[in-house]
């Protein structure tokens, strides 16, 4: 392309001739189903920790290191479950680099074909220049990014132009249990000279502006569990005359937050930081439309309809979404059971200036509070299950100049400065373990699907993505 520096040319002409191969690697790690989320599944998240282990082996990594992480705690699981291991690697050590870290995940969200999907969600499947399948863009493509970013760097003969440190954890979908202790035990080991810490696991806001992020809401996850009956029992015979879980928890759950998304939860607002003139200005300049929104959810369930509204309850207010029931019938048909233990789940995402525990705190007390009044004898148990902060930095340092650069080299744009509604826990943690810049470097587009069903990545994303990657070491690696 015309506005391709001289200097990336055959970086870039390798990059393409590599695409094929690419593809395959994305193609192998999207078919290890590593549902985080799923203990049955974990013995798949490890599998694919031991794939990425064999892939770094051949692209020629020094020091590769599994790192066990110990059992997964409660509430969760209660049954002595491994947690996937995190996989650390280490390309070059020349004292006269910088040094990277690059961090992503291996784990994914659940998916089912019967969720939905047209196709098999484990089998990544081209069609228009575009892959589908789970993790494409939340996180294996950008992951394998990296992995192809240093391929074409070997294939040319062509040496990195950092050292660069691998950190790919395979729990980030369930709260990143143990990667904040491993961050803190090897602050000064493993990652004893970082200069910047880069994460690609976001999304550009839209599907044609390339954005870089400096901003994160947090989450926290909870789970109320509603007892009642000692089994299920059939509603013919019991409905009317025992007191039903199911009915309790819907009751509860819609006292959380109402239908136009406000959180009905009291002492929340109130934490929130209030907006400032100067944070009201910066989302004029941000290209995004109510139109961009509707065709990311393939809908009009917009509860906003102008710009700021949309992007500052995005990022900057909290939100509260409900997520499901376990234990609730859910098939087709029309099953009569009174189930006898259900757990409700649903999340809060945060803002500056939300506390954790004094959320949690508020939390609770409503749900309990809430319980009282319905005078029921059933039991109930309201509990957070993980927790991860918000992140918020300044963009305008070294390492997002470098991406910015990058960003122009490969699509001959300025990137557009962003924050996200999502949340990637262990980001705050980086930045305050080893003292240095974040810098989220998205690959995927807004409509990427990302936790959904369909979930893509574009062909031109995956690609292109690769060569912004690589554009981004060599800018940082020289000092822009
Ligand atoms: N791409 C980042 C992402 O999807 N992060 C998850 C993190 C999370 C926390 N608990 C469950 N998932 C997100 O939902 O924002
Ligand atoms: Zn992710
Ligand atoms: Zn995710």
């Amino acid at each position: 392309m015309s506005h391709t520096p001289e200097e990336f040319k055959p970086l870039f002409a390798k990059i393409d001739e590599l695409k094929p191969k690419f593809i395959e690697r994305l193609k192998k790690a999207v078919s290890i189903p590593g549902v985080s989320g799923d203990e049955s599944l974990r013995s798949e998240v490890v599998k694919t920790a031991y794939f990425l282990k064999d892939e770094l082996i051949k692209l020629g990594a020094q020091d590769i290191q599994i790192k066990e992480l110990g059992l997964q705690p409660p509430p969760v699981s209660t049954k002595g479950l491994e947690l996937p291991p995190i996989v650390l690697s280490r390309f070059g050590n020349d004292p006269s680099k910088k040094t990277v870290l690059v961090y992503g995940h291996y784990d994914v969200q659940p998916a089912l074909l019967e969720d939905g999907w047209d196709t098999d969600p484990f089998t990544l499947t081209e069609k228009n220049n575009v892959l589908y399948g789970r993790g494409a863009s939340d996180d294996k493509g950008p992951v394998i990014g990296w992995l192809n970013a240093i391929e074409a760097h070997k294939e040319l003969g062509l040496e990195l132009p950092v050292n660069l440190i691998t950190v790919f954890e395979g729990m980030e979908e369930s709260g990143s249990l143990g990667l904040d202790e491993l961050i803190r035990q090897e602050a000064k080991n493993y990652f004893k000279v970082v200069d910047a810490v880069t994460i690609s696991d976001n999304y550009w806001l839209g599907t044609t502006k390339p954005v870089l992020t400096y901003g994160l809401r947090g989450v926290n996850y909870y789970q109320v569990e509603i007892k009642g009956p000692g089994s299920d029992l059939h509603s013919g015979l019991f409905g009317g005359i025992v007191a039903e879980p199911l009915n309790d928890l819907v009751k509860i759950l819609a006292t959380l937050v109402d239908t136009n998304g406000q959180i009905l939860i009291k002492g929340i607002d109130e934490q929130v930081a209030p907006l400032t003139k100067e944070e009201d200005e910066l989302y004029n300049d941000i290209e995004y439309d109510v139109k961009d929104l509707n065709q990311a959810t393939n809908s009009d369930t917009a509860l906003y309809q102008s710009k700021k509204d949309i992007l500052q309850h995005r990022w900057r207010y909290p939100s509260l979404s409900i997520h499901g029931i376990e234990g609730a019938f859910y098939e087709p048909g029309a099953k009569t059971v009174i189930p006898a233990k259900v757990i409700g789940k649903f999340s809060i995402r945060t803002v500056p200036n939300i506390s954790s525990d004094d959320l949690t705190k508020l939390v609770i007390d409503h749900i309990n509070n809430e319980f009282v009044k319905l005078k029921s004898p059933n039991k109930i148990n309201a509990s957070l299950i993980h927790d991860g902060d918000y992140w918020i930095s300044n963009p305008h340092n070294e390492n997002f100049t470098a991406a910015s650069k990058a960003t122009e080299a490969v699509w001959g744009i300025k990137p557009d400065l962003t924050r996200e509604g999502g949340s990637i826990p262990i980001t705050l943690t980086f930045e305050k373990e080893l003292g240095t810049d974040v810098l989220l470097l998205p690959l995927g587009r807004g409509d990427d699907g990302a936790h959904s069903t369909n979930e893509k990545i574009d062909v031109s994303n995956y690609i292109e993505g690769v060569k912004t990657l690589s554009a981004y070491l060599h800018y940082y690696g020289k000092g822009n």
